[in-house]
């Protein structure tokens, strides 16, 4: 376990209750978790307004009372000076109940993106305070301190707490969302049998550890690759959370999609609607031109070349991420932050009345004749409430049927893969060199 101390500046501040206090006590242990607190409780209103200047020599800041008077607040530092904005808090009480997300790979690329778009309120919305459980190893515990560094000197109004540590069972408990980002990436030479064998494992402990701690109902989106089946370990491995609530995110695949049909139809991308992903995240996954929209018509109307859809269209939504891989020197992380936050945001407001979303769901009754027990990426709505349907009625093909059916083999391969991780029994693997291929790669 890993120990060390982090000293932080004595802060006596009259707002803080007195567990906040403690928390804020001149020396944090850091061990497995420690906690940041960002912000003084929520109600933890002071009767008259009070807005915070810092001053010029490095003295404790400098708090202005409306009537005039300045007091300086001696042991006052930072962040912890500068929360008591009156009107903020004001706005805290037609605020929701806090709610709690945990985030894994939290020092990661994706979650560099992440952390700032989900304390800003841009995922949640601008009356939802959230409180953020980061999750990391211990190698990374010192870039974690860093991460929670720079989300403090953000001064998020709506970013509550931010504790950070290595024990899943400690940073998952009573989340409410977990967002599984951490996973290994491939390296050169590697085969996909070994990086499913050590990120299933990731994902198996994880599950375990959701199961035992998380909220009851919590909504899992896993990320890690291969994240769909990553994300069927998972659900395994948490038989107490409804196997509905995982996710693994095709949802990037979704928004290259859309930007591939507005570029050839001219048109810009918010103009493209009904986007469905099959399958699995990788190159067999099927991006389907045939349901998907421009301006409300079917795509094939909009775009006659046929043979560029079939052929153009569908390879480079499957190589995206290579290609990107290429220009970057590493995988997409900006752009799969956003993916996050349009999959999270898919299901926490309406889906607009007749379109759709694309997830990896569990195959669980689908109408699609869709293998049961994998995880698939499918066309979903919701009513916002963070749970989805099914959408039941789109047409497929015999050129998608037949696509589908390929990624549909590819997931199930995989799965035999992680059967000692899944409780199916003793595992088999046996995936092509072809069927391995994260998107991009050839
Ligand atoms: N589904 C999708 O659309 C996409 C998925 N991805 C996947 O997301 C994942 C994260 O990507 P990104 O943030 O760019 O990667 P980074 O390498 O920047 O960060 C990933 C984090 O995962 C953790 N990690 C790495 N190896 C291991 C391991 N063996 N065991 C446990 N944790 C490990 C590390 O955190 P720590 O040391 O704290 O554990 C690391 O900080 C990758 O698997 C990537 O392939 C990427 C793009 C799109
Ligand atoms: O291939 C990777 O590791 C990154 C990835 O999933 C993508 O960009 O779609």
């Amino acid at each position: 376990m890993a120990m060390a101390e982090l000293t932080t500046p004595k802060t006596t501040s009259p707002f803080l209750d007195s567990s906040s206090q403690l928390r804020l006590s001149s020396k944090l242990h850091l061990s497995n978790q420690f906690r940041h607190l960002l912000l003084p409780p929520l109600h933890a209103t002071p009767s008259s307004k009070i807005s915070c200047s810092v001053s010029q020599n490095n003295q404790a800041p400098v708090a202005v009372q409306d009537n005039g008077s300045v007091k300086t607040k001696k042991e006052c530092y930072g962040v912890f000076c500068l929360t008591y904005d009156l009107k903020a808090e004001e706005e805290t009480k037609s605020w929701k109940k806090m709610i709690s997300i945990a985030v894994s790979g939290a020092a990661g690329m994706i979650s560099n993106h992440l952390l700032f778009k989900l304390a800003s309120g841009a995922v949640f919305g601008p009356d939802q305070p959230i409180a953020l459980k980061l999750l990391g190893s211990e190698r990374s515990i010192q870039a974690l301190e860093g991460v929670a560094m720079e989300l403090e000197d953000s001064l998020f109004p709506l970013l509550r707490e931010v504790d950070i540590g290595t024990d899943p069972y400690e940073v998952f408990q009573d989340v409410e969302w977990a967002l599984l980002i951490g996973a290994k990436p491939r390296g050169p030479g590697m085969e996909r049998a070994a990086l499913l064998d050590i990120n299933g494992q990731i994902f198996a402990e994880q599950g375990k550890a959701l199961n035992a701690v998380a909220s009851p109902n919590v909504k899992v989106l896993v990320v890690g690759n291969p994240c769909n089946t990553n994300a069927l370990i998972c659900l395994k491995n948490a038989p107490n959370i409804p196997a509905k609530n995982f996710h693994a995110l095709t949802r990037l695949d979704e928004n290259r999609a859309k930007c591939q049909l507005a570029l050839k139809a001219g048109v810009f991308y918010d103009k493209v609607s009904n986007m469905t992903i099959w399958g699995n995240h990788s190159t067999t996954q099927v991006p389907d031109f045939l349901n998907a929209r421009i301006n409300g018509l079917p795509v094939k109307e909009v775009i006659t070349d046929h043979k560029w859809l079939e052929e153009g269209f569908t390879e480079s939504v499957q190589k995206r991420g290579g290609l990107l891989i290429q220009k970057w020197g590493r995988s997409s992380a900006a752009s799969t932050a956003v993916s996050i936050v349009d999959a999270i945001k898919s299901l926490v407001t309406p889906t607009p009345e007749g379109d759709w979303f694309s997830t990896g769901v569990y195959t669980n009754g689908n109408p699609y004749g869709i293998a049961e027990d994998l995880v698939f990426s499918m066309p979903c709505r919701s009513k916002g409430d963070g749970d989805y349907e099914l959408v039941k009625d789109v047409e497929i093909d015999d050129y998608l049927r037949k696509r589908i059916a390929k990624s549909e083999a590819e997931l199930l391969a995989e799965k035999q893969c992680v059967a000692h991780l899944t409780g199916d029994g003793i595992a088999f693997c046996d995936l092509g060199p072809v069927d391995t291929m994260l998107p991009g790669e050839v």
